[in-house]
């Protein structure tokens, strides 16, 4: 009879047993094909053994993975009409402020290898000025985004601190080349990839995001982090753990698809404001990098004819309306809950200074086939990408 402690006891003692007993906190090694990776401390595998049974993890062991592993947090401020969110990065001594991006995998930053020209008023990581830095030998990169911006250039790794935990030998992807959108947005020295490493644009050999070297690395008791974007006012994005105290009532999880290495899933569908919840296949993606919420035309259209005054400002390229206007809420069916979107989030603010015309929050996806669940919804729950469970999770706050 395998009893749920005989399981447990069997597992504890095969793991016991496959190391010497040495003091609790060494990192063993376990040599996979041709690279050794670390394996997470000793009582980091003890504990998940126990969260694996579904016991509660003795405080001993739970205080030595703790104490094995990293946890951080680290401040997301607005841009301007919070099109972006940029934070601090620490890059081999340097510090850059960058957008972390769920939707790409790419760590690059603007570099010594641009035209000062291109440069002015942004900070920019020289590897020449690095104790650590190391060059990439014949490794180069090149990426474009889904607003048509891109960069591209070479490759070096450096030691990355990022929410005070260091990763060491991270590719940093140096930009030689950036396109104008970039050139005009003076405080975003760069992206920080957190989406899956399998879109990673670096050639010959894919490099992993910081994320993932860190995972790997065990750096992380659980290989989680959380995202609490606020509308027009610093949020955090937290790494290692889920703080409680970011969010009201549960946590809704849904199962992702990583196969296209976005943080993908397939939302149950919508509702405009107190209307009639229409049930629906949305095959979504969580993504930071993205401004916008961005769907299918015909739910687009269902929201804005519930707005008084809304129509589609080709010069703007989207839907407009007068700021005046009351929005509806937006509620986005994911998994078995519905996230609400509350109608003072569905804005952007005025087109321009001193315009009476506001620029809608949700705009076309233009028949992509794939909606984008980017900062507008974002603001509106504590989100979870959980990376060791496959899964996308929100709250309220
Ligand atoms: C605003 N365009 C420049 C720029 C800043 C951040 C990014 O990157 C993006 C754009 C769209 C989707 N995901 C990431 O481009």
């Amino acid at each position: 009879m395998h009893s749920l402690t005989t399981l447990l006891v069997a597992s504890l003692a095969t793991l016991a047993l496959t190391k010497p007993v040495p003091q609790i906190t060494t990192k063993g090694f376990s040599v996979t094909g041709t690279v050794a990776k670390p394996l997470p401390a000793y009582p980091v595998r003890l504990a998940r053994v126990y969260e694996k049974y579904g016991k509660p993890v003795p405080s001993n062991i739970a205080a030595a993975a703790a104490a094995a592993t990293e946890t951080g947090s680290v401040p997301a401020i607005p841009e301007e009409s919070d099109v972006a969110y940029l934070s601090e990065v620490n890059i081999g001594g340097q510090t850059l402020t960058l957008d972390f991006d769920t939707g790409s995998a790419d760590l690059w930053v603007f570099s010594s290898e641009l035209a000062s020209s291109y440069t002015e008023g942004h900070a920019i990581y020289n590897p020449n000025k690095s104790k650590t830095a190391k060059k990439l030998n014949g490794a180069t990169w090149k990426i474009r985004y889904g607003d048509g911006s891109g960069a591209s250039g070479d490759v070096y790794t450096d030691d990355v601190e990022v929410a005070g935990i260091t990763v060491k030998g991270q590719a940093v992807e140096l930009a030689s080349k950036v396109s104008s959108q970039f050139l005009q947005d003076p405080d975003n020295d760069g992206l920080l990839g957190l989406a899956f490493s399998s879109i990673n644009t670096v050639q010959p050999k894919p490099q992993t995001t910081w994320f993932d070297t860190a995972a790997a690395q065990g750096l992380f008791a659980k290989s989680l982090f959380t995202v609490d974007l606020k509308q027009g006012a610093p949020g955090t994005y937290d790494f290692g753990y889920i703080d409680s105290s970011k969010y009201t009532g549960k946590i809704t999880y849904t199962d992702i698809n990583e196969s296209q290495g976005f943080w993908e899933f397939t939302g149950t569908g919508y509702g405009v404001g107190d209307g009639n919840f229409q049930e629906q296949d949305i095959d979504a993606i969580a993504d930071t990098g993205t401004t916008l919420l961005l769907m299918d035309d015909s739910i687009v259209e269902d929201y804005y004819s519930q707005v008084d005054g809304a129509e589609v400002d080709q010069q703007q390229g989207g839907y407009v309306f007068p700021c005046s206007a009351q929005l509806p809420d937006m509620i986005l069916g994911i998994g078995s809950g519905q996230a609400t979107i509350p109608g003072g989030l569905m804005s952007l603010g005025a087109v321009s200074r001193g315009s009476s015309s506001c620029f809608g929050g949700l705009q076309s996806n233009q028949g992509v086939g794939l909606s984008i669940y980017g900062d507008i919804f974002l603001k509106a729950v504590l989100a979870v990408f959980d990376a060791d469970n496959k899964r996308f999770g929100f709250a309220p706050k």
